[in-house]
Parts: C-alpha cells; sequence; structure tokens
C-alpha cells in the first residue's frame, strides 16, 4: 500500500514537473502540441461537432436563438438541470438548458447531442450587452455533435426544422399587444391585448367559422407557396354587417389564435399617403392591420377625379394611397400581414376596394342563428340543451336579433331558465313591432295604390 508521504511527494514531483517544462518549453509550441493532439483525435472520431455562438460580432446569432428557443421545448424532459425565467413580454415560464449541461435528440433516425458551452471573460474587453444593456461576462455558445455520416441531413433539414420550430415558439409565447396610431406613427407603448375572445367563445355559423380558421391556418403556413407564386405574404380580409354582430370581437379571435400583434389603425389621425406608407411600413411581422368602419372614417370615393375627398378638413389619405397600403409594392415589405377592413355598409364601399385580389376573403356576419345562439348560452349560462331551445329556435327564424343584444339580455342576473325566458319575450317584443312595421307599410302602400287609382 503507497503511504501518503510516498504519494505527497509524487503529487509534488508532477507539479514540479510541469512547472518545469511550462518554462523550458515556450508556449507556442505547448499550443501547437495540444492542437497537433486534437486534429488527431479528430481524425479517428466518427462525431462531428457543429459550433453556434451567440454574437455573429455585434449581432445575435439566430441560429442561437432558435437552439435556445427549440431547446427550452426540450429541457424540462431531457435536461437533468434547467434555467427559468420569464420576461414582460413573454406569456409563459421559459425553460433552458444549464451550462455544460447536454440533452440528447432524435431526428429521422439520427441522434444528436447539445451542449450548452459558457466561458467567463473579462466583461471590460468583450462588447456585448444584455437585453439590459449591461455587458455580459460570459460568451456562451451551443455545440451541436453527431456522427460524420449525417452531415446532409443534420445541415439540410434537422437545423432548418429547428428554425421552423423555433419561430412557432417565440410566435406562441410572446404576449399579444395592440398598437394605435398618432399622426405618422405607432404609438411608443403598445398596450398588452387582453380581449378573451377566441374561436371557442365567438358565436357565429359554426360552418362559417370553420371556413375561417381553416382559412387563417392554410395562410400561416403557405410561406412557400407565396414565394412560389411570387405573391407578398398577406392576406386581406373585409367584414361587413350590422353591429353589434361580431366584426371586432372575430378580429380580437383571429389574433389570439394566431398569437399576432393588432396594429389598428385610426384613418381619421393619419396625415397624408406618406404617412400611412410610414405606418405600414412601421408594422412588425407576423401581425394584422385593422381599419374599423372604412365606409365612415374618411370617404374614399372619387378614385379618378382629384383622387381624396376631405372628410374633416385635414384628412389627406386618399382611396389609391389606402389601395397601395393594401396591394401596392412597399406593402410587400413585412411577412405575415392579414389586412382587415369592416364596415356596417358594404354598398357604401368603393369597387376599387372589393376587387378580386384585394381583399381575399369577404366575411359576411349577420344576425344570430340558432348555431350561434347555442355557443353564446355556453357562454353566459354554462348549458347546452335546455327545454325552451325549441321555442327560441322558431323564433330566431322569425327576427332579426344580434348577437350583442342576446348577449345583453343573457347577461341580466336570474338563473338560466330565467333568463331563457327573458330571452323570448325579448325575441317575441321585437317580432311584434316587426309585424307592426309591416302591417303600417301594408296600409301605406294601399293608401298610395287607391290614390293612383282615383
Ligand atoms: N358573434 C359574437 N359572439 C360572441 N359575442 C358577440 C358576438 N357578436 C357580438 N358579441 C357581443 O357583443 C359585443 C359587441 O360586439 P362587436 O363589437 O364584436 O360587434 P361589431 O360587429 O364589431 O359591432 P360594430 O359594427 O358596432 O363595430 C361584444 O363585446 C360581445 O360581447
Ligand atoms: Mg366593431
Amino acid at each position: 500500500m503507497v503511504d501518503t508521504k510516498q504519494l505527497v511527494s509524487a503529487m509534488t514531483s508532477i507539479v514540479l514537473m510541469r512547472t518545469i517544462t511550462n518554462e523550458i518549453i515556450p508556449h507556442e509550441l505547448i499550443a501547437f502540441l495540444h492542437s497537433g493532439i486534437a486534429h488527431l483525435f479528430r481524425q479517428f472520431s466518427v462525431q462531428f461537432t457543429v459550433v453556434i455562438e451567440e454574437f455573429q460580432g455585434m449581432a445575435r446569432n439566430q441560429v442561437f436563438e432558435a437552439a435556445e428557443a427549440y431547446l427550452g421545448t426540450k429541457a424540462t424532459i431531457l435536461a437533468e438541470r434547467v434555467k427559468v425565467s420569464k420576461s414582460e413580454d413573454h406569456k409563459n415560464l421559459a425553460f433552458n438548458i444549464d451550462r455544460d449541461e447536454e440533452i440528447s435528440d432524435k431526428f429521422e433516425g439520427v441522434r444528436v447531442k447539445w451542449k450548452l458551452i459558457c466561458i467567463q471573460v473579462d466583461s471590460s474587453r468583450i462588447r456585448h450587452y444584455d437585453n439590459n444593456s449591461s455587458p455580459l461576462s460570459e460568451i456562451r455558445s451551443y455545440e451541436l455533435t453527431f456522427h460524420k455520416k449525417h452531415k446532409n441531413k443534420v445541415f439540410n433539414s434537422y437545423l432548418p426544422y429547428v428554425m421552423e420550430k423555433a419561430r412557432e415558439v417565440k410566435q406562441g409565447s410572446m404576449e399579444i399587444k395592440i398598437h394605435s396610431n398618432e399622426y405618422y406613427s405607432w404609438c411608443n407603448e403598445p398596450v398588452k391585448f387582453n380581449h378573451p375572445m377566441s374561436f371557442k367563445t365567438l358565436a357565429i355559423d359554426e360552418e362559417l367559422q370553420r371556413d375561417i380558421v381553416n382559412d387563417l391556418d392554410n395562410f400561416v403556413k403557405a410561406k412557400e407557396f407565396y414565394r412560389k407564386t411570387g405573391k407578398a405574404w398577406k392576406r386581406g380580409y373585409l367584414l361587413y354587417g350590422p353591429p353589434g354582430t361580431g366584426k371586432s370581437s372575430l378580429i380580437a379571435s383571429m389574433a389570439n389564435y394566431l398569437n399576432y400583434d393588432i396594429y389598428d389603425l385610426d384613418l381619421t389621425q393619419v396625415g397624408d399617403n406618406r404617412c400611412l406608407r410610414q405606418l405600414v411600413l412601421g408594422m412588425s411581422n407576423r401581425s394584422i392591420l385593422v381599419i374599423e368602419d372604412i365606409d365612415c372614417t374618411i370617404n374614399l370615393h372619387n378614385r379618378e377625379d382629384g383622387e381624396e375627398v376631405v372628410d374633416n378638413g385635414q384628412n389627406k389619405v386618399t382611396l389609391s394611397g389606402l389601395l397601395n397600403a393594401v396591394d401596392g409594392l412597399w406593402s410587400c415589405c413585412g411577412e405575415e400581414h392579414i389586412i382587415v377592413f369592416t364596415t356596417n355598409h358594404k354598398d357604401r364601399l368603393d369597387p376599387a376596394l372589393l376587387r378580386p385580389g384585394r381583399m381575399d376573403k369577404q366575411i359576411h356576419l349577420s344576425y344570430c342563428n340558432f348555431s350561434a345562439f347555442k355557443q353564446l348560452v355556453i357562454n353566459y349560462l354554462d348549458i347546452t340543451q335546455h327545454e325552451l331551445f325549441e321555442k327560441i329556435e322558431v323564433l330566431l327564424g322569425q327576427v332579426q336579433v344580434t348577437p350583442a343584444e342576446i348577449a345583453e339580455v343573457l347577461t341580466k342576473v336570474g338563473d338560466a331558465t330565467e333568463c331563457l325566458q327573458d330571452l323570448i319575450k325579448f325575441l317575441e317584443d321585437k317580432k311584434m313591432v316587426k309585424e307592426e312595421i309591416k302591417n303600417e307599410e301594408n296600409v301605406k302602400e294601399d293608401d298610395e295604390l287607391s290614390i293612383e287609382n282615383i
């Protein structure tokens, strides 16, 4: 057995040898020998490693950011140690692997390993800053290691897949913001969009809803299609219908479904066409530009003669300026833009605005039918069946009532039966008024006929 004295003396000799070697052999030679040995090992190794550094010059490396977001989704399941954080702009907690932690991933039969490397540095010597503008004290990078024979697959399929997944993660995790405009720019402080309306609570005809959701799904997935066909990746919707039928509610549902920011454009506040162009250019990707009540906010007729018609004495936005915003050349600068116009009077709009290709989809939101009514009852009364439904279904076929009107009746205090009885009374009153108006009209018509016949 080796006693402690012998061990201490052996260790002292090793340390002494290293010190002497370091002093006698120049640093450069040691570094050369190290890299030579490492090179020799690499020759025999079947592994290949990709280094993904956090910064590329001064800019953050997008592949690093994507890896971070992607690995965040795997970290809680695969890593033994995770870091957790949350910023104000994010809805949920964000997880990430910790330094030197390794996690494995599998893609189409290929096994890969990720490792986060952090190197401490003197923060006065590097010029990278974190989100709070504090100098960073470490340089981070990911190492992605896999078998050499999978190089092509990793570069051509796996890394693009990681980028795409990260995009989806980021898109779903950000808080939605609503932006409003001043003269020519969006207000600096967008407001957190807290509208609770979603396609689960929106009361519109079931089939119409399915159609809209499909349309949105196809739009989001169609990047390649738009690229191939040479079209800008944007889609225009015109929502029209009487007040209180859910046009604004549908916009909120769309934003919540896609997790897109809303840019709520008040045309009466826009200085002129140039300002409008600047506003459209100032929108971020994956966002919805909303122009509500397009027929009232500004008079947009007379495109040919003299272009613009002044609405409030100051407004200089013309119809052609607006059309350019919708599909002119510079409207293509962003990606994944949805443009929504709303109106209560589609017939008052200039046909140029409705030309095919301009508004890709026109959605008519109409009075409440039985399918929409059932959704409202789930929202407000938490029931799916009731003996009074039959009577209400018949009445809904006879009178025009908006979801907003029904929502108001169902919000009153009382149990489900009382609310539905109130609603029946409300619908019957409406029906009576309608019949009275019709009778009056008939009498008037008869009077006019009899005058004509005299
Ligand atoms: N389809 C709907 N589903 C659920 N709730 C609705 C629906 N339509 C209206 N409501 C209720 O009525 C309120 C007003 O509706 P909303 O603002 O969406 O109507 P609108 O069509 O935009 O009206 P306007 O033409 O006056 O702008 C909503 O806040 C919501 O409570
Ligand atoms: Mg509205």
